[in-house]
């Protein structure tokens, strides 16, 4: 089933991703190129993410690099599927670390120019992004880690807790948090389910409900990040961390190819991605219920 989302997330993708190639002024997949390093390590950029993949280890390095606040746009969440589908069909590719490589913010979450002024047709784009980076991150088959070297409120956050681990620079100036309410809009409820299945369902809803964005040391103290390091030590533990979670045998431990069988989240049968481009009600559209996630670390 999981097989079946990836399938369909790959089309929709594709899809998304030729009409980057031909319409795209920013440039979109032409700008992610190849190159060989030293030691069995590839990289490949876009403008707005850089991937770095030790073959030796399987451990890939993703860092958002869209100055000033790594904002989510249309063109970032567009760049950031793609990278993460290709780390996905990469055999090789077993485990993912986020960071980012601006000083002090890992990512100001939606981009605030993206919601407000566009036609509905780009608004339903946008939010399908959104989406999509969601389902890509949240059901990949890889390890994913957050490593968390600045603020990051809402969509920020978002993206942290839609990975297995996070791992936040202990510096006490650094938020995080879903502050949705705080800006007048309501987180909508994968947002919420996703904060939940991390925190718990009081924390959740203390933090919804005042909007509130948690100092480094209080993230830890809620459970929001796993742990906290100093700022120049994030990445390095990431690695550690993930090198531990890769020493857990996988499915291939039953001789199954790891990459192939199964995701740990089985999305398929509740997630329905609509159009919705038409829809003034798109932003309640994902039909997700967390009680199918069965697997997740
Ligand atoms: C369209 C259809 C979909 C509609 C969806 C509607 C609702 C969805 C519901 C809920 C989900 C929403 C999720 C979200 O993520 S909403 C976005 C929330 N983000 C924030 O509130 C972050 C706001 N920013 C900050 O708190 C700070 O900027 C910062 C990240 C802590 C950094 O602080 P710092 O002091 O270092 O920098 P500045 O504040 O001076 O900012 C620098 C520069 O960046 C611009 N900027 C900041 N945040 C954003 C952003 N989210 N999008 C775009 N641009 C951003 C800021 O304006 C400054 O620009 P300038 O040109 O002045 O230099």
């Amino acid at each position: 089933m999981a097989t079946l989302l990836k399938h369909s997330a790959k089309y929709a993708l594709s899809g998304r991703l030729a009409r980057l190639c031909v319409h795209s002024r920013h440039g979109g997949l032409q700008c992610l190129q190849p190159c060989l390093l030293p030691h069995q390590r590839s990289a490949s950029t876009g403008s707005k993410i850089l991937v770095e993949m030790d073959n030796s280890t399987g451990i890939a390095v993703l860092t958002m690099k869209s100055p000033p606040v790594n904002s989510l746009s249309l063109d970032f969440l567009t760049e950031f599927s793609i990278s993460l589908e290709k780390l996905e069909l990469d055999r090789g590719c077993r485990g993912v670390i986020l960071t980012s490589a601006l000083p002090k913010i890992f990512s100001a979450g939606l981009d605030i120019m993206e919601m407000c002024g566009k036609s509905p047709e780009h608004c339903g784009e946008f939010w399908k992004a959104v989406q999509e980076m969601w389902l890509r991150l949240y059901g990949s088959s890889m390890i994913t880690i957050a490593a968390i070297n600045g603020s990051s409120p809402a969509g920020g956050c978002l993206m942290a807790l839609a990975c297995d681990y996070r791992i936040m620079a202990e510096n006490p100036k650094y938020s995080i948090g879903l502050n949705e309410t705080q800006l007048g809009i309501v987180a909508p409820f994968w947002f919420k389910d996703t904060l939940v299945n991390t925190v718990g369902n009081r924390v959740a809803e203390l933090s919804l409900q005042l909007g509130l964005l948690y100092s480094a040391p209080d993230a830890l103290r809620t459970g929001l990040v796993d742990l906290l390091v100093p700022e120049d030590k994030v990445l390095s533990t990431a690695s550690q961390t993930m090198t531990q979670w890769l020493a857990i045998p996988g499915e291939n431990a039953i001789g199954s190819n790891p990459r192939v069988s199964s995701s740990k989240v089985d999305l398929t049968p509740k997630v329905h991605m609509v159009d919705l481009s038409h829809s003034s009600e798109s932003m309640c559209s994902l039909n997700w219920i967390p009680w199918t996630c069965s697997n997740r670390a």
